[in-house]
């Protein structure tokens, strides 16, 4: 039997950062959106663990953890201590979000892992488990299960699905490089030593989604870890203003970086953004829309 799962990456159309707390996170408010760049999972019945990566020309393969490292391991390996499942399956993952890119794709390949581990060996855990197992593994994978439009709190790990009236179109800009999520958090601890405790709320960014209208939303868009980010990458913030440049409704940082994002007003909006950026000079240039499903089982079982 053979199962295969696709997973979604994920912007955040507002990311209020608080004050970081004891355990090390920071307390955020956010609204992610799953955007309609993929990875694929598939998992076939074997009798031990294994798992191999391909990755599309814009990815390094270096970039993927081989092995134990790679989280879709240790999602397997989680959920099947817990369920007393065994830890077999033979896993390959086709990735097409970028790596360390801000847009949660390590996170998409762990929400894809439990899908199909629970589905390969017939487990029937709840929900509530599965979320639960998923926070566990990072703040963001139980978004990647949800999809859609959704508030995180927490540490990004509460979600609660939200109006969203729009079909939106992104045109995204990867970077060769990644930036790690902890580095970006602990610049900003250094750029905000005073960051209140309470973050800042995402009920504007909330309103202008019900709207459904671009520009609306392109105002409403806020992103507290842009600033390190952008004092990390200073290159972040010149891409920022090419692609307004291009037509874009606004630009933002993704997360925690290094990758762009531009909300563009339109299905042409975004091609022409697309094509000013590949020619002036950007070699990977993606386009999505967004909200798309989170994890989901794409064969028949
Ligand atoms: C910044 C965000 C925004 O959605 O995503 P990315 O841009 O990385 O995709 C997330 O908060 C990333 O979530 P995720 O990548 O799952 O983080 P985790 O594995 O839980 O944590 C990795 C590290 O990030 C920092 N971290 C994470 C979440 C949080 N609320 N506060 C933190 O300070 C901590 O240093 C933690 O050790
Ligand atoms: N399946 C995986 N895909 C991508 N990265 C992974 C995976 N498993 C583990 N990682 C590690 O997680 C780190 C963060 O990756 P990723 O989730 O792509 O980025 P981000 O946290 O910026 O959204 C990578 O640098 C890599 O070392």
């Amino acid at each position: 039997m053979s199962i295969t799962v696709r997973g979604a990456a994920k912007i955040n159309l507002h990311l209020g950062v608080g004050r970081v707390r004891e355990d090390g996170f920071h307390p955020l408010d956010t609204v992610y959106q799953a955007i309609g760049i993929h990875d694929d999972l598939t998992v076939a019945t074997a009798d031990a663990l294994s798992l191999l990566t391909h990755v599309a020309d814009h990815i390094d393969p270096a970039s993927v953890p081989d092995g134990d490292d790679n989280i879709v391991l240790r999602a397997a390996r989680l959920l099947a201590a817990r369920t007393g499942a065994p830890a077999t399956g033979a896993f390959v993952v086709r990735k097409d979000i970028p790596v360390a890119g801000g847009m949660a794709g390590g996170s998409a390949d762990a929400a894809a892992a439990l899908v199909a581990h629970d589905r390969l060996h017939d487990l029937h855990t709840p929900d509530d488990v599965l979320l639960a197992l998923a926070a566990e593994l990072g703040s963001d994978i139980p978004f990647s299960l949800v999809g859609g439009t959704a508030r995180g709190v927490g540490r990004g790990e509460l979600v609660t699905p939200v109006e969203d009236r729009g079909a939106w179109w992104w045109v995204a800009v990867p970077s060769t490089v990644g930036l790690s999520t902890p580095v970006v958090y602990r610049h900003f601890d250094v750029l905000h030593p005073d960051a209140p405790e309470v973050p800042a709320s995402a009920e504007p960014l909330l309103a202008a989604l019900a709207s459904g209208e671009p520009v609306r939303l392109a105002r409403a868009l806020h992103n507290d870890l842009q600033e390190p980010a952008i004092d990390l990458r200073p290159e972040l913030g010149d891409l920022i203003v090419r692609g307004e440049a291009e037509g874009a409704l606004r630009g933002m940082v993704s997360g925690s970086g290094p990758t762009v994002v531009f909300l563009c007003e339109s299905a042409e909006g975004a091609r022409e953004t697309a094509l000013g950026l590949a020619g002036s000079g950007e070699e990977v240039v993606l386009t999505a829309t967004g909200p798309v499903a989170g994890a989901h089982v794409l064969t028949p079982v």
